[in-house]
């Protein structure tokens, strides 16, 4: 038997690289749509009520619409921003917590946590659980991010063909590492507080670099009364046992940590660096990796109640 599974939007880069993933897969069959009918809803509905499960890989009004469409037994995996503070949804992060993992595998609703929001969260929530910090703490976060964490176009954008790579004196403004969601109202803070239950939003600047895939999220803490060591503690007792995210003694290669260094990879790796005076949290992973593709496909296996890291490891 093979579990029947539809990917709405095939197309873009989330649902190419799932159907990557599938490609690898006996025990899964993927419903395919004609080219010409991927944005039919109705065409798109009788495979979402044929499959076990559906992905959307849609821009947010794409799957809001075809999410409210849908009839509440079919079960939905949405890698979109649309319903991750939706009550209604679970949010699809095992490691949050220990009953998160059931809720995912009895919800017919799942959402997939943003690429940045996943590295933040996952940083912040062993220390506020254990209670050396509270909630009010002032929160901030560094994120880079590959440029496949903007979709299509902005892989198209990194690599046109008439880009001028290298040292051009400022000529092409893309070789230079780019800082956005400078206002702070990046769609990913609204899950952050969510899933966190922390009082402000975090100041968050994620940045652009010129590399296809990898993230490394940054949160530093000051903490009285909280060693290094004791942090380290808390974070490998959080994450203990858990088959993709693994606190290490250290991420530092010769005073380096590259942001693409799990790139390709669906593991999440937490290392606690810096001193006893100033903490840094750091994550690194693949944004298309534990940051969507194959979040979405630990989710779905845990839907399925299968081994969580089939495929992925
Ligand atoms: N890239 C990343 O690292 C991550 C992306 N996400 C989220 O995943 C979702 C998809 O993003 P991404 O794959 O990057 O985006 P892309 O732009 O690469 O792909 C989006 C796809 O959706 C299709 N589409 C658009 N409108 C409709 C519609 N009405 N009906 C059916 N198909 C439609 C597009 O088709 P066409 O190409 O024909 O226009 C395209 O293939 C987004 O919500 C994004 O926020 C989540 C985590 C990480
Ligand atoms: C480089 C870049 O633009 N990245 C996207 C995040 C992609 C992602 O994972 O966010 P969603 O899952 O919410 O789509 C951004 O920061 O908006």
């Amino acid at each position: 038997m093979k579990y029947k599974v539809f990917i709405d939007g095939a197309e873009g880069t989330t649902g190419l690289k799932i159907h990557q993933y599938f490609q690898k897969r006996d025990d899964i069959e993927v419903l395919k749509i004609d080219s010409d009918k991927r944005k039919d809803l109705e065409e798109r509905l009788a495979l979402i009520k044929k499959a076990d499960v559906s992905f959307l890989c849609l821009p947010d009004s794409a799957a809001r619409e075809i999410a409210d469409a849908a009839p509440a037994e079919c079960r939905i995996l949405d890698t979109s921003t649309a319903h991750r503070t939706d009550l209604s949804w679970v949010y699809g992060m095992p490691e949050l917590c220990p009953q998160q993992r059931d809720m995912i595998k009895e919800s017919n609703r799942v959402a997939v946590p943003g690429c940045h929001a996943t590295g933040v969260i996952l940083l912040i929530k062993p220390l506020l659980e254990a209670g050396i910090i509270s909630a009010d703490y002032p929160f901030s976060a560094t994120s880079l991010t590959g440029y496949s964490g903007g979709g299509k176009k902005m892989i198209a954008q990194y690599e046109a063909g008439d880009r001028q790579r290298g040292n051009m004196g400022g000529q092409d403004i893309l070789c230079s590492p780019r800082q956005y969601g400078i206002s702070q109202t990046h769609k990913h803070l609204p899950e952050i507080l969510s899933a966190t239950g922390i009082s402000t939003p975090p100041a968050f600047m994620p940045i652009v670099g010129d590399y296809y895939s990898g993230m490394e999220v940054t949160v530093p803490v000051k903490i009285s009364g909280a060693s290094k060591t004791d942090v380290e503690k808390i974070m490998s007792d959080y994450y203990e046992g858990q088959p993709l995210v693994k606190v290490k003694e250290s991420l530092d290669d010769e005073g380096f940590i590259a942001a693409g260094r799990l790139s390709g990879s669906n593991t999440l790796e937490i290392a606690v660096e810096g001193n006893d005076e100033n903490i840094l949290l750091i994550a690194t992973y693949d944004n298309l990796g534990k940051g969507a593709s194959g979040a979405a496909i630990q989710n779905m296996n845990i839907m399925l109640g299968i081994d969580e890291t089939k495929g992925l490891i």
